[in-house]
């Protein structure tokens, strides 16, 4: 049989020999009906958004400007752990916490899911760059989607189109990210609005620097510059090139005295990322500028400082619990327009609404199930992990070294998790192995980002859990060796938080949100010796006096509860902490066991 030539393969806008070959690949592999490089103008936006109208997958918002309403197929809502793969090479490479495939093996089986899965679709070119294209090296990827969800997202979420497909030139090296909802389309085949697969695979191949995504159209599944590249891939490069890919947001911080600070904070999905890289001070003068809300890639500057960059361009944030009173740097961001809203509730005159966005929720609404909603319904209007995507320059406290390939420098990371008991407000590590310590054991209920219970306490690295791309034993001696090779006084403090320890009636201790600016001027004046701390068996905490509680809504005796160090749930972390470690086996860094064994010590 001759084949008969797909429509856009041949006039490629590109000489770049490897992306052409292996856009043809594919091609050849997935049948589409054709190929469209994707060239992320302002027409492409209007022509995209316009079939997803048509298509029934967007409902165009009344109430925001060039915005759009979307939900999912009810089961492809979250990241899929479980179908989440590491292929290396040696399956020791994957490590004790990843799902691991031989990588011929799974090749050949998503070989065969691939076949012909673009039948009766277009498959989408998306040359995309995560951080500054004008970065000495920039940090190219191309997904490949059948998918116009998947493409509209990618032009919020990175810098995307033409200009970087021409900074690609014929050679630049590129990340080749392929993703298919695995949803073809027969001859006459009424498409549905939200297609993708019952069979999920979320794949990576560290050492070839590949993803292969089949069966999910949502955001961390699908949107592969994100997850996939930014924190799986990249923290295999970072881990062979020395520098840092990791879960975090990236602030500015300016005091009343004018002075600024730059800091990084990984907690894990859900967890309050976005909430405090957007944050308004409760306390006068203090000043936050945004960077990242979700992702940090972090080298070393010749001034022997550690530099963070944010790689994206959007966020995708988590809806419920975002309003005025909470996030409202968020609702002025969205507000702005450009966005899209996916697995919200819709309003009768055209705009979204999620629960914690208002006190009174409206009358009426349309349900993510698409379904009528009444504030006497029994189940919530909107999905736990519902989420907008919205583009991070319409935030109106960006900072503006965002756009800066370069960095910036960070005096102090956050390390975080979602605690009922026994982690305080705040604790400083006393060191960098011991910060590395308090990383390598963050532990936090799991949420609603990722399928599976929710509510139950797992441990969760440096909020990596699910995105550390090689043996996570490695990755925590690629810590311990950053501390090293580096300056001890250039490398930024280590600081412990927990927003989210309860009292005995289940009701959270700490206000939160704004009101963690707080425990972030704690922070900068530790920075500057001039906070006092009490050392205690887990690390520095603040004293009664030195944390700034004035004006707070709280009894002295809830501030204490929610600073307080006890003994007893710490020593039930111990045999938990033990049986984690013993995990890693011998990839497990001596340091940690000796950080543990002085944990044990100060808890007798
Ligand atoms: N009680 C309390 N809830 C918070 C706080 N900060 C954030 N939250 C809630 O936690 C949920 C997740 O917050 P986000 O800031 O979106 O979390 P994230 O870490 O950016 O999440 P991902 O985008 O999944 O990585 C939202 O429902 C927030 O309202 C806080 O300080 N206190
Ligand atoms: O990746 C996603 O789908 C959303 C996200 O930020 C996370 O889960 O951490
Ligand atoms: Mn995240």
């Amino acid at each position: 049989m001759t084949s008969v030539a797909t429509p856009g393969l041949d006039n490629a806008p590109t000489t770049h020999t490897r992306l052409l070959a292996w856009v043809r690949e594919m091609a050849e592999l997935t049948t589409p009906d054709r190929v469209v490089w994707v060239d992320g103008s302002d027409e492409e936006w209007e022509r995209l958004t316009q079939r997803l109208v048509e298509a029934g997958t967007f409902t165009r918002l009344q109430k925001k400007p060039n915005s759009f309403w979307a939900a999912s197929d009810p089961s492809d809502v979250a990241r899929v752990e479980d179908r989440t793969f590491i292929c290396s090479v040696d399956e020791a490479d994957a490590g004790p916490t990843n799902n691991w495939m031989d990588p011929a093996e799974m090749k050949s089986i998503m070989t065969g899911l691939y076949r012909g899965c673009m039948r009766g679709r277009t498959m989408y070119v998306i040359p995309f760059c995560m951080g500054p294209v004008e970065a000495e090296n920039p940090m190219f990827g191309v997904e490949l989607t059948d998918s116009e969800y998947v493409v509209v997202s990618m032009r919020v979420m990175a810098r995307i189109g033409s200009a970087i497909l021409e900074a690609m030139g014929e050679d630049r090296p590129f990340v080749p990210a392929m993703h298919s909802l695995g949803a073809p389309l027969e001859e006459g085949q009424q498409d549905v609005p939200w297609p993708c697969s019952d069979t999920k695979y979320i794949v990576h191949f560290p050492e070839e620097r590949t993803i292969w995504s089949y069966g999910s159209g949502y955001g961390g599944n699908a949107l592969l510059g994100k997850k996939c590249y930014s924190l799986r891939i990249a923290s295999v490069m970072a881990r062979d090139e020395g520098w840092l890919a990791e879960h975090m947001l990236i602030l500015k911080l300016t005091s009343p005295q004018q002075k600024s600070y730059y800091v990084a904070a990984a907690f894990p999905s859900a967890c309050g990322k976005t909430n405090l890289a957007m944050l308004e001070p409760t306390i006068p003068g203090w000043k936050v500028e945004t960077l990242g809300d979700d992702i940090a890639w972090m080298r070393f500057g010749e001034d022997g400082r550690l530099y963070a960059l944010n790689p994206e361009y959007g966020l995708f944030g988590v809806a419920p619990g975002t309003g005025w009173h909470t996030n409202p740097n968020a609702m002025r961001t969205i507000d702005k327009g450009n966005s899209v809203f996916t697995n919200v509730a819709l309003t009768d005159d055209g705009d979204v609404w999620w629960e914690g966005m208002t006190d009174e929720p409206p009358a009426h609404l349309t349900s993510w199930k698409k379904q009528d909603w009444t504030p006497e319904s029994d189940q919530p209007s909107s999905h736990a992990n519902s989420r907008f995507c919205t583009p991070i320059t319409q935030c109106p406290i960006l900072a503006p070294e965002y756009e800066d390939a370069k960095g910036v420098p960070i005096s102090a990371i956050l390390f975080g998790g979602r605690r009922k008991t026994t982690i305080p407000l705040v604790t400083e590590a006393r060191d960098w192995n011991h910060g590395v310590f308090l990383g390598a054991t963050l532990s936090s209920e799991t949420t609603a980002a990722a399928t599976g219970a929710v509510g139950v306490v797992r441990r969760d690295p440096f909020a990596m859990l699910p995105f550390i791309g090689y043996n996570a034993g490695d990755y925590f001696r690629h810590w311990v060796e950053t501390g090293k090779a580096h300056d001890a006084t250039k490398l930024p403090k280590i600081f412990y938080v927990n927003w989210f320890r309860r009292d005995e009636d289940g009701g959270f201790l700490w206000p939160g949100f704004g009101e963690n600016s707080r425990v972030l001027k704690w922070v900068v004046e530790r920075l500057e010796g001039t906070a006092a701390a009490e050392e205690t068996a887990v690390g520095h905490v603040p004293t009664p006096d030195s944390l700034d509680v004035s004006g707070l809504d709280m009894t002295r005796e809830q501030v204490d509860k929610a600073l307080a160090v006890d003994k007893d749930e710490w020593r039930a972390e111990v045999p938990q902490i033990t049986e984690w470690f013993e995990k890693f086996g011998d990839k497990l860094p001596s340091t940690l066991w000796d950080e543990l064994a002085i944990l044990e010590h100060r808890l007798a």
